[in-house]
């Protein structure tokens, strides 16, 4: 997975790999969270990156250990344990990269946006302290719900005079993670070749997957176009459903958040053509912010991509999707502003 670091960049540190020797730049990766299902296989994901120079591992309990553990691992980066707020700043001071998995998850019978009134008052805390410690950094968020999530992040930045909304992503990676698996099995595809857009937002009927985009080409039918799209749709659902009230996924999370963050990491390094799904300030459809494909470069986004031609089916979709999406974006703008 992180074996295509190019060999041309620049830094301080040379790496003997099995392909030879190579220059990377130091980077300091801190996720906010560490400790919990998603944070710690996440922590050690992170930890084989080459592109990790130091490791910052947060969360209000329990870092110390994950920390130590992780640590032990015979690769790259120097990880460090911080626990509790007091030491957020240090975790943070210096971050180019900032992962968020903090909050609770979903049990069953509820919503992402059942979570919103424990999760936005954690996000809006931990963005707070970005834009005290890290300001440059680029933010990946995870916590639920995304579609509001994300938009509390930046009007926190907005707020303390930070934004740059080249630099904050809502991680929609495990939809396309997800679109990909379900369509290989279908397509009988090879599922390391097979590459599906999501597009809208993280909840279900914003989650939007594009099979008519999907390749290889399969011409599966509509019905079982139909039925991999609400699959999609109801997979954190799925995981919600057959954990049965242990939590929603974790270790595909991890995978997922994993996959973007090394996509963010080679965009910062120079490596031209890294495109990734994530959910940001959009001007794709009126919607302030959506998830399409995205260019990642030195800066973060570098280009938001269109939409590219949709089904009829896919039309029909993303016009349903746009008032839930409108409704959530605007709720967490509402409660960043007023609280
Ligand atoms: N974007 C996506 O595709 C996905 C998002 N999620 C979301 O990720 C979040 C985390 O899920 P899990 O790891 O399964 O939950 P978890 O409960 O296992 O872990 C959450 C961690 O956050 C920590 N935490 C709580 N308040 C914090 C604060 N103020 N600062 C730092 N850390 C804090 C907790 O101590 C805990 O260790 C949930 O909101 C979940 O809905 C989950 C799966 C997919
Ligand atoms: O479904 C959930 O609550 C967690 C999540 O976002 C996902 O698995 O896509």
């Amino acid at each position: 997975m992180f074996r295509s670091v190019a060999r041309s960049a620049v830094g301080k540190h040379l790496l003997r790999r099995g392909y030879g020797t190579v220059s990377l730049p130091d980077r300091k990766v801190a996720i906010l969270g560490a400790a919990g299902g998603i944070g710690q296989p996440l922590a050690l994901l992170m930890k084989l990156n080459p592109l990790v120079s130091q490791l910052a591992l947060y969360d209000i309990a329990n870092t110390p250990g994950v920390a130590a553990d992780v640590s032990h691992i015979n690769s790259r980066s120097e990880v460090t344990g911080y626990v509790g707020e007091d030491q957020l700043g240090q975790a943070l001071e210096g971050c180019d990269v900032v992962i968020i998995p903090a909050g609770v998850p979903r049990k069953p019978g509820m919503t992402r946006d059942d979570l919103f009134n424990i999760n936005a008052g954690i996000v809006k805390g931990l963005c707070s302290a970005i834009a005290k410690y890290c300001p440059h950094a680029l933010v990946n968020m995870i916590s639920n719900p995304v579609n509001s999530t994300v938009p509390i992040a930046a009007e926190v930045f907005k707020k303390a005079g930070t934004y740059d909304e080249r630099k904050l992503f809502g991680v929609t990676t495990l939809d396309v993670v997800r679109a990909k698996t379900f369509y290989a099995g279908k397509s009988k595809a090879n599922v390391a070749d097979v590459n599906v857009p999501v597009v809208g937002g993280h909840a279900g009927i914003t989650i939007l997957p594009l099979f008519s985009q999907a390749t290889p080409k399969a011409n599966l039918p509509e019905d079982v176009i139909k039925a991999l799209t609400k699959r999609t749709q109801d997979g954190g659902t799925e995981v919600v459903e057959a954990k049965a009230g242990k939590g929603s996924a974790t270790l595909s999370m991890a995978y997922a958040g994993a996959v973007f963050a090394d996509s963010i990491l080679k965009g910062l390094h120079g490596v031209p053509d890294v495109v990734e799904c994530a959910f940001v300030q959009s001007t794709v459809t009126e919607l302030p912010f959506f998830a399409s494909k995205v260019r990642l470069g030195k800066n973060g986004v570098e280009e938001v991509l269109g939409l590219g031609p949709l089904s009829e089916y896919e039309k029909e979709g993303l016009e349903s999707l746009k008032p839930e999406l409108k409704a959530s974006i605007e709720k967490g703008i509402k409660f960043a502003n007023q609280s």
